[in-house]
């Protein structure tokens, strides 16, 4: 998708919240408490996830095999099925009812409700069922933060046609923060950020992720979270950090690049 979808103005701070399936099962009431109290605060919070873990067990219950290429999941026809089914049947109502003991009004959604994700495949050569973002319809999402609900998105897309493609949810994250113009994207993980040589970085910048990326100490399921955050930065979201379920991790910064050089 291209940038430059243009800040929303109005007096409420906007902020998309990524739960990485990594670390999805083993959060706690407090941790949503959290997003309680930020919201009793006025934010308006969107919710994406994943569910990598939940989808490999499911695969393999069924005896099949995957793998991922650049942090992308080679999806062929019998998996988009079980991702399909296993990231809006089990991983998003699970992670809702989660939410909802939690005291927080929320509601599931995937790619297909309203259109909210319209997707190409990215190649399908390559990657099979594996889908490019075309369009976020934000018309849904804006109506239920209106009136206090969250959106909890599964990263499932729709093509034109009503084919499910498998997207990375960290993909997902950071098209939806760029599409509502969210003031913030915090990415959810199981380490409490970018590690570089044993060394957690409070601070990266786009430039020094291409050089730990070049250098291969970025790599795996940290790729497409670091190619979000640069694309959200990039396009005037002003803040981006990947971190764990303490929420302390790596804040990625546009400028500053004078540090890297
Ligand atoms: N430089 C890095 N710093 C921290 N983690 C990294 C780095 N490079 C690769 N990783 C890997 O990325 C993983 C997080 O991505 P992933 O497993 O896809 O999580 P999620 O399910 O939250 O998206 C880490 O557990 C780690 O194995
Ligand atoms: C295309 C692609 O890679 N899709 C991901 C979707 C789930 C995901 O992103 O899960 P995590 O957030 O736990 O990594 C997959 O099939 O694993």
């Amino acid at each position: 998708m291209t940038m430059s979808k243009s800040m929303h103005h109005t007096a409420h701070k906007r902020v998309v919240i990524k739960l990485g399936g990594s670390t999805l099962e083993g959060l706690n009431e407090a941790f949503f408490d959290n997003f309680k109290r930020l919201q009793e605060s006025g934010v308006e919070l969107i919710i994406t996830h994943g569910g990598g873990p939940a989808i490999n067990r499911e695969l393999a219950a069924q005896g099949l095999q995957s793998h991922t290429l650049n942090g992308i999941r080679v999806t062929n026809e019998a998996a988009i099925k079980v991702v399909q089914s296993t990231l809006i049947g089990q991983v998003n109502t699970a992670l809702v009812h989660e939410l909802t003991t939690a005291g927080i009004a929320a509601i599931g959604l995937n790619g297909f409700d309203n259109q909210l994700i319209v997707v190409d495949f990215l190649d399908q050569e390559t990657y099979g069922y594996v889908g490019a973002i075309k369009n976020i319809n934000t018309s849904l999402l804006e109506a239920l933060m209106g009136v206090g609900i969250v959106p909890v998105i599964a990263c499932v897309g729709t093509t034109e046609a009503g084919q499910a493609l498998n997207i990375n949810g960290d993909t997902v994250a950071s098209e939806i923060a760029l599409a509502v113009g969210a003031d913030s994207l915090l990415l959810v993980t199981d380490v409490s950020g970018i590690r570089i040589e044993d060394e957690y970085q409070a601070i990266a910048t786009p430039s020094l992720i291409d050089q730990w990326t070049e250098q291969g100490h970025i790599y795996g399921g940290m790729i497409p979270k670091v190619q979000g955050a640069i694309d959200c930065l990039r396009a005037g979201i002003p803040s981006v950090q990947i971190v764990g379920a303490t929420l302390i991790g790596t804040t990625i910064v546009a400028t500053s690049e004078l540090l890297s050089s």
